[in-house]
Formats: structure tokens, sequence, C-alpha cells
């Protein structure tokens, strides 16, 4: 590790960036138009010196590093590059401790032209990743945190995947008989992973994911108003083809959506899937809306015979309002609520799926 530097007093020195990662050292000098670089190291000393165009202005720039662990010098691989950065000129190079790199001396910059740029590219880049991976202070419990994520995200894939497959076995086995009695086959699983979902609602508020919180709140509370409201407020309604519909899209958005966060936990892009995850809610949030609206529009008589959930004001007003009202006003948010979703699951496909930004210097 480099332990500091100096410089001979007719010479200033340069800004210099450190990174390191593992063995592998990067140095990155704030100069530009280098001309003939002296790079050499011994005794463990890294020691530079170069006319060029720094911090002040043009002039001989010098600096000496050294290393605090051993450094053999045929040892060190240097690659030094010239980088435009803002039209200025900086100079780069990376060294390995205890590296087994073939022996050779710094490429100087006129060498480095020669090269492809493409390997070169690559090489700032993963120092510029490198520079801000050390400036950015590690969160001692992210391991934690992707632990319970991922653990949310299996129990939230294991629970739809089981419902959809449930429902497709029944589906080949009873044919459209198997449309009347989801509820009753699939209730307790669905119940189970809705009220699971409002940890959603958690992980957004307490920053575990970066997710905007009110798409969210609609997703979640939407949902749960039809499952534990709507049809499990009255058993006539969980008889009701409808369900089946329901119950099948949410499923089938699911079983593609966890497992895609499940990797994202990992660290892991699968290209297929995430082309899926930010794809299928186009056909699907429609036909999601429109079955929640069917079952909406077929519930508002169901609660009208029955009265049930009528809310009765207090004195003087002392009417009772109707949850057949609030059903209607519900119908009135489904068809507005969903653009905020769209809105914010178009923008994510743009981001997942669009064309990638390449940084420009
Ligand atoms: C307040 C009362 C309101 C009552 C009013 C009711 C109005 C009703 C209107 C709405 C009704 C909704 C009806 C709905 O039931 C219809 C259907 O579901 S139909 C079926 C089709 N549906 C869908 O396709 C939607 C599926 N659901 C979703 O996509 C999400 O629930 C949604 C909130 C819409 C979007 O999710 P999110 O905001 O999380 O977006 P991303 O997935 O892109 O995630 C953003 C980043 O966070 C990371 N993330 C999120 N969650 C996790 C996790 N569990 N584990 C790990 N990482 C997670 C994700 O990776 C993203 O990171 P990055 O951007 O860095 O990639």
């Amino acid at each position: 590790m480099p332990s500091g530097g100096s410089s001979s007093s007719s010479s200033l020195t340069p800004q210099v960036h450190w990174a390191q990662r593992h063995r592998e050292l990067y140095l990155r000098v704030e100069l530009s138009d280098a001309q003939d670089p002296d790079i050499r190291i011994t005794d463990n000393v890294l020691h530079f010196k170069a006319q060029g165009h720094g911090a002040k202005g043009d002039n001989v720039y010098e600096f000496q590093i050294e290393f605090l662990e051993p450094v053999k010098p045929q040892e060190v691989l240097s690659v030094f590059q010239e980088k435009k950065v803002q039209e200025r000129r900086c100079l780069g190079f990376n060294s390995v401790e205890e590296a087994t790199a073939s022996p050779g001396p710094f490429q100087d910059s006129s060498e480095s032209k020669t090269n492809n740029t493409h390997p070169r590219l690559e090489e700032e880049e993963r120092i510029n990743r490198i520079n801000i991976e050390n400036r950015i202070p590690k969160d001692p419990f992210r391991h934690l945190k992707r632990g319970y994520l991922f653990m949310y995200n299996l129990v939230q894939f294991l629970g739809f995947s089981w419902i959809f497959v449930n429902m497709t076995v029944r589906l080949f086995m009873l044919g459209k008989d198997s449309f009347f009695d989801t509820f009753h086959a699939t209730s307790d699983m669905m119940y189970l992973c809705q009220t699971l979902a409002v940890m959603e609602i958690v992980n957004a508020l307490i920053g575990l994911v970066r997710a905007p919180l009110v798409p969210i709140l609609l997703q979640v509370f939407g949902r749960n108003f039809i499952l534990f409201v709507v049809l499990g407020g009255v058993e006539e309604m969980q008889s009701k083809a409808v369900v089946f519909f329901v119950f099948y899209i949410w499923s089938l958005v699911e079983i593609f959506r966890y497992p895609f966060y499940m990797l994202s936990c990992l660290d892991i892009e699968w290209k297929v899937l995430t082309w899926i995850r930010y794809s299928i809610w186009i056909p699907l949030y429609p036909l999601g809306i429109l079955a929640e609206a069917v079952t909406v529009i077929q519930a508002i008589p169901v609660f009208s015979n029955t009265g049930r959930f009528g809310l009765t004001l207090p004195s003087p007003l002392g009417f009772t309002v109707p949850f057949s009202l609030v059903l209607q006003l519900y119908l009135v948010a489904l068809f507005l609520g969903p653009f905020v979703n769209f809105r914010h699951l178009y923008k994510q496909r743009k981001r997942h799926l669009g064309p990638k930004k390449r940084k420009t210097h």
C-alpha cells in the first residue's frame, strides 16, 4: 500500500488518485500532454517524473510513493494509459502487488496509442468503478438485507407458483368447472402471499429497496381490497368464475417478478427474465384491471342485497352509506390508479431494456 509521496523543490507534485482492490493498485496521475514520463520502481518506491500540464500549468511534475508491501519491480505489471478527461489528458497505470505477470517496463503513451482502444476503455471503466466503489462506504448489514430480501422473494415465488400450478392442473383436469371453486382451492395461499406483500411497502419505506412508494401502495392495497374485502367478505362472490381470471393473472405475473428480484439480490441478470419481467405487464395489467373491474361490478348487487359492510353514520347524520357506493367509487379509482403504475413500469422498462447510455468524457 502506498504510504505517501514527496517531490524535489524544483518540481511540483501532481494530483494522484489511488485505488486498491485485492492485489491490484490503481494510480491515476492528473497530468495532460505528458512528455516522456520517467516511471521507475526502486527499493519498493515508485518514482514518477514528467513534464506536462497539471493543476499548476506547464511544469515538471514529480512524486514518489513507497509501497508498504514488497513489490518486485520486475513483477509489476504496468498498464500505462492516456485518458481524455474533459479535453485534458490524464495518465494512469496499475500495478499488481506480488503479481506473477511477465516482466516489462511501463509502456509509454505513444505505445499505448497503438493498442486496441477496447481494452483501454475497459481498463479505464474498471479504474473508475473501483474509485467509486472505494469512495462509497460499505453497508455492514448488506448481506443480511440481501439474505432477507432473497428469502422473501423465494417464499413469494413458491407461493404464487403453487397457486399457478394448482390452477393449471385443475383447469386441465376439470375444464371450465375449475373456474367456480378457484377461491376454495387456492385462497389460503393467496391470503398468505398477499399478506406478505405488505412487506413490500415496509421494504420501500425503510429504504431496503429503491422503489417509489405510491405504485407499491396502489398495487398492494388495490389487490388486497379485492381479495380480503370484495371476495373474502361475501361467500357468494367466492364461487364466481371471474375469481379464476383474477388469480391466474396475478400469479402469472408474480412467477416471473419474484425470480427476477431473487437474481437481482445475487447480482445476477438473466436477460430473458428481465425482458419478461418488464414486458409481461403490458398485456396482463389491462387484463388484470378488467378482471378486477368485472369482480367489482358483480359485487355491487351482492353487497347491496346483503347490506354487508354498510356504514351507519352517527347522528345527526344518521344515514347508512351502503358498501356498494364504496365499490362504485373504487371502480373509478380502478381506472385511474393503474396509470400511475403503467407510467412507473414503463419507465422501469425503458431503464432496464432500453439502449444503454455510455458515459462520454
Ligand atoms: C392507498 C389505497 C389505494 C387504493 C386505491 C386503489 C386503486 C387501485 C389501482 C391499482 C390497482 C392495481 C391492480 C393490480 O392488482 C392489477 C394487477 O396486478 S394485474 C396483473 C399485472 N400486474 C403487474 O404486472 C404488476 C406487478 N407488480 C409490480 O410490478 C409491482 O408491484 C409494482 C409496485 C407495480 C412495481 O414494482 P417496483 O416499484 O418495486 O418496481 P421494480 O420491480 O422495477 O423495482 C424497483 C427497484 O427495486 C428493486 N426491488 C423491488 N422489490 C424488490 C424485492 N422484493 N427484492 C429485491 N429487489 C427489489 C428492483 O430490483 C428495482 O431495482 P433497480 O431499479 O435497481 O433495478
